[in-house]
């Protein structure tokens, strides 16, 4: 099992990349993407639970191997979405099957900073998918993480790291946030989620509507 924890503040076409690349190099098992309820190392995003996984749900619409997954927003109390917690749950539920958790490459380089990290290695293996930008990981992080390929991970129920080549794509929601309230779209995110956001005027899109971006965006140039 494959899960994919972000705020996805909004869900991006490099998170909907990455999680296709993981899912690839892992046999084209199913990636389940988890919106956090409350991020335990960041500010709170602005839009809400029910909101970011409904566009998690537009993002992962056409792929059948990406799978939109509430766990997450449904635990109750408000304290911060503990990835330990999560990877607790998910063991418990697979038994000895391998389970994989995706992170970009900045989030594997602050590894340490989370909440108990040194469990991790006995619960999940880890998938690192490149970030323009981020810096190398501190040695203990890789250290716990023994460097290995998509075979071990699929043999093997945790412990073990693997490193994406691709995608690499310079893409951050907290931009994608700010072209949003500046000139109303973004191409840096999927149609579907573009739609749903113009839909429910997410992003101060309502002041926006019709609106035409006058600075240009690079745009990856493959889908999605
Ligand atoms: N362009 C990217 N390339 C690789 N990994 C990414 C990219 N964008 C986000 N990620 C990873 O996806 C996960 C969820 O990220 P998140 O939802 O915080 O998106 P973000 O673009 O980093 O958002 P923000 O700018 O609001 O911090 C994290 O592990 C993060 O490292
Ligand atoms: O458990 C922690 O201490 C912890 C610290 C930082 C981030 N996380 C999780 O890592 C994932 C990516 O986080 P973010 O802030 O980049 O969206 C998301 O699922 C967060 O809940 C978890």
């Amino acid at each position: 099992m494959i899960l994919f924890g972000g705020t996805f503040d909004p869900i991006h076409r490099a998170h909907v990349r990455a999680a296709l690349a993981v899912s690839r190099a892992l046999g084209d098992a199913p990636v389940h993407l988890l919106p956090n309820a409350v991020p335990p190392h960041r500010a709170q995003p602005q839009a809400s639970g029910a909101q970011r996984l409904a566009m998690v749900r537009q993002a992962c619409a056409g792929y059948p191997q990406l799978v939109a997954d509430d766990w997450e927003l449904r635990e109750r109390g408000g304290a911060p979405s503990f990835t330990l917690n999560t990877l607790k749950h998910f063991r418990r539920l697979i038994g000895r099957r391998p389970l994989v958790f995706v992170v970009g490459a900045d989030s594997f380089a602050h590894l340490d900073r989370w909440h108990r990290w040194r469990e991790y290695a006995a619960l999940c293996h880890l998938a690192v998918v490149p970030r323009p930008g981020a810096a190398p990981a501190p040695l203990r992080v890789q250290r716990a993480f023994p460097r290995a390929g998509g075979r071990l991970l699929r043999a093997r129920p945790a412990g073990r790291r693997l490193m994406l080549a691709r995608p690499v794509l310079d893409v951050a929601a907290t931009d994608i946030r700010e072209t949003l309230r500046a000139h109303g779209d973004s191409p840096l995110l999927t149609p579907a989620v573009r739609a749903h956001i113009h839909r429910h005027g997410l992003y101060n899109q309502s002041a926006h509507r019709g609106d035409t971006a006058d600075n240009p965006v690079h745009v990856p140039n493959e889908a999605p």
